[in-house]
């Protein structure tokens, strides 16, 4: 039996939901989301994405063969090249400096996300470290494309999030992210059943800590 970055999701199907989902996502798509809220998530994940861009160079480091190698840099450009650069924009818009993002603390939900991706990078193999980052690159992709697909999203400027939405569906991070998935299924494919359960795990975890950084917006906590 051939795997799939389906199967993975399948046999996570109710974290998956719970993160593409989660209130905050459903508040933001809605235009309802508190403002403070948004803040505090946006501070949170510069860091994020600083600890990300580390984690696709750590792929980079440990792709054996130039596509593997040319995946890595595809992830750490779409991370670092395009997200990072239109979030710094972003924050400025909402009134959050640069200087102010170099100087800020670590919430503990962002810390126990990417230090987990770091780690199940640096203990596993490159196939460990692509499961723990996919729903970092594929959730968000999912995100911004069930936000534009239902009814109930506020479109344009009766909506103060419309930003942030149009990056997440547009065509360059939907690309990234279908060329991760293809890269997953090249991967998947050759595995046994065994090796299967222990990505299950590791792609439930990452899941679930894509959840607490929503949690952590909501709650505005550190
Ligand atoms: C927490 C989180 N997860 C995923 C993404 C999309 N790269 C993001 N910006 N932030």
């Amino acid at each position: 039996m051939a795997f799939t970055f389906d199967d993975l999701q399948r046999a996570c199907q109710s974290e998956w939901d719970a993160y593409i989902r989660h209130d905050f996502v459903q508040q933001l798509g809605n235009g309802t989301l508190a403002g403070d809220a948004f803040r505090h998530y946006l501070k949170q994940d510069y860091l994020f994405l600083i600890q990300f861009g580390r984690a696709y160079a750590l792929a980079a480091y440990k792709s054996p063969t130039l596509d593997d190698l040319r995946q890595a840099k595809a992830g750490l450009e779409a991370i670092i090249g395009l997200e990072l650069g239109l979030h710094i924009d972003y924050c400025r818009q909402w009134g959050i400096s640069e200087a102010e993002l170099q100087a800020l603390p670590e919430a503990r939900a962002t810390m126990a996300y990417t230090r987990y991706v770091l780690d199940t990078g640096n203990r596993g193999d490159l196939l460990d470290l692509h499961v723990a980052l996919a729903p970092c690159l594929v959730g968000y992709a999912q995100i911004g494309k069930w936000l534009s697909e239902r009814p109930e999203t506020v479109r344009g400027e009766a909506n103060p999030y419309d930003h942030w939405i149009c990056m997440y569906e547009g065509a360059e991070f939907q690309q990234a992210a279908a060329a991760e998935e293809a890269w997953l299924n090249r991967e998947l494919a050759e595995i046994s059943p065994r090796r299967f359960e222990q990505l299950v795990r590791i792609f439930r975890d990452a899941t679930r800590l894509e959840i607490d950084f929503w949690d952590m917006g909501l709650n505005q906590r550190m």
